[in-house]
Parts: C-alpha cells; structure tokens; sequence
C-alpha cells in the first residue's frame, strides 16, 4: 500500500516560547483509517490545519500522494478534502447548490453527481432539505451538507477533525459506513477524536501525540494489544509526563 499522506519532522511555533507541534512525523497509506489522539491542546488541530494547506509551518514538510503541501498547494487541495470540527460553510445558497459547487470544483462528471448526492443526501436524511438555504439548517444538518460535499468528490485523502462530535446516533452510523467504502475504494482517512471507543472499532492504525510530540503510532493491535484503547492511551500519557 503508498503512503497517501506523509508527514515529515513537522513543526509548528505559534510564537517565539510555543512549538505547538514539535519535529512529528506519521504516515497515512491508501484504504487507511487512521486515528489521531491526544488531549487538548496536544497540537492535533495545528497539525490537522497544516496538512490541508490552510496554515503555515516552519519546519518539516507534509506530502500528499507525493506532493508537497508547500510546493504544490493547488495539487495536493485537489487530491483532500476537509472538513474542520466546525464546518462554516456559505449561508446564501441552498444545500444542493453547495453540493454542485463541489462537483464543479472537483470536476464530477455530471452522470455520477446525482447519484452520488442522492445516495448520501439519503443516508444522511438530508433530501428533503437540499432545496433550502443553508442559513436555516441546524448545525449538524450543516455539518452533514460538509461531510457530503466531501464525499462527492471521492477524495485521495480525507481529513477530519472531531468529526462525530454533534452528529446523532444514525448519522454517526452512516458516517463509519461511508469511510469504509471510502477506504476500499482506497481513500486514506485522518482524522482526530476524544471517542476512544469509536477510534477503537474504526480505525486501522492509530497515532497518540501529548504536548505536541508524537509519541507512538501504529496498527490499532500493536498499540492497545490486550488492552482497550483508553486504557491504553492512558498508560502511555502517563509514562510520557514522567520522563
Ligand atoms: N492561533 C494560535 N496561536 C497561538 N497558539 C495556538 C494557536 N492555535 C493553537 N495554539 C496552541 O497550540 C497548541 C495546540 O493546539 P491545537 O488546537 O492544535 O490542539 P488540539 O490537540 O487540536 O486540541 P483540542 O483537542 O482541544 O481541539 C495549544 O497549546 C494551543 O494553545
């Protein structure tokens, strides 16, 4: 399996005292879900932020499908798509003229569109909306209008930050669906969470950072072994602030 997303010895510093993410490096490879945990403040955002190309970084660089995000921004937006813990999308139009706009941006052609929104806008009880304005959705109807205009396109790598928080419980089903489908379609998923349980069904590998270091990442077995995950996650923070 490639390597979709490469990240090499990346540093974020907010300011002159504050390396928010220090020298980390992981790899994401294709048909992938991949974990991304840590506390808060743990730099999963920053790092997150810096692999979409929507923030600047002084150290290190990120490839996607080979391409860097420094180099090739316009290259490596094509092959993501992302969607932020708190999707802030365009309140005058209607849902079904965002999700056309996608398409029109990721150059869907035009027989596999519609099928591909209805069969999301269904899962995702969302048809009977796609004809309002987005300003008179809820938030998590908002963010199910996000999650499917990312879909749409069927992204090389998908990145996601929280995405579970404010979804009900069927939506959350859908969700963990569609990323597998996606993976066997040999998407790569990214993608921060605080939902141990969540990570530990879903996820092939998993990677833990703690105060902006990455401090162990691999296959979900490797990591947890006999344990759960969050017992596991605990361990390692913990050993970690002892050193
Ligand atoms: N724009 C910014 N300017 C200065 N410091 C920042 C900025 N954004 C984040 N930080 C700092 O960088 C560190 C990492 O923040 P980040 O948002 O990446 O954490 P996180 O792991 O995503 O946390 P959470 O789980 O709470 O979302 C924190 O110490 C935070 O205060």
């Amino acid at each position: 399996m490639s390597n979709v997303l490469e990240i090499k010895n990346f540093s974020k510093i907010y300011s002159e005292n504050k390396r928010a993410v220090d020298h980390l490096s992981l790899t994401v490879r294709e048909g992938e879900i991949h974990a991304f945990i840590g506390h808060n403040g743990a730099g999963k955002t920053t790092t997150i932020r810096a692999v979409v190309g929507i923030m600047d970084f002084e150290e290190g660089d990120i490839l996607i499908d080979g391409h860097s995000v420094k180099k090739e921004p316009v290259t490596c937006k094509s092959l993501t798509a992302y969607i932020p813990d708190n999707p802030d999308l365009y309140d005058y139009v209607t849902g079904i003229q965002y999700l056309n706009y996608m398409c029109d941006m990721f150059s869907v052609p035009a027989k596999e569109r519609a099928d591909r929104i209805r069969t999301y806008a269904d899962c995702f009880k969302l048809t009977d909306c796609l004809g309002d304005l987005v300003s008179s959705y809820s938030h998590g109807m908002k963010q199910k209008l996000a999650l499917i205009g990312a879909f749409v396109h069927r992204p090389k790598l998908l990145v996601l930050d929280e995405p579970f928080v404010g979804l009900d419980p069927e939506a959350s089903f859908y969700l963990k669906k569609i990323m597998h489908e996606l993976c066997e379609a040999k998407t790569a998923i990214f993608f921060s969470t605080h939902v141990l349980e969540v990570a530990e069904k879903l996820c092939d590998r998993v990677s833990i950072i703690n105060h902006g270091k990455l401090i162990t990442s691999g296959t979900m077995d490797e990591i947890k072994g006999s344990h759960s995950l969050e017992d596991r996650f605990m361990e390692v923070i913990e050993n970690d602030e002892q050193i």
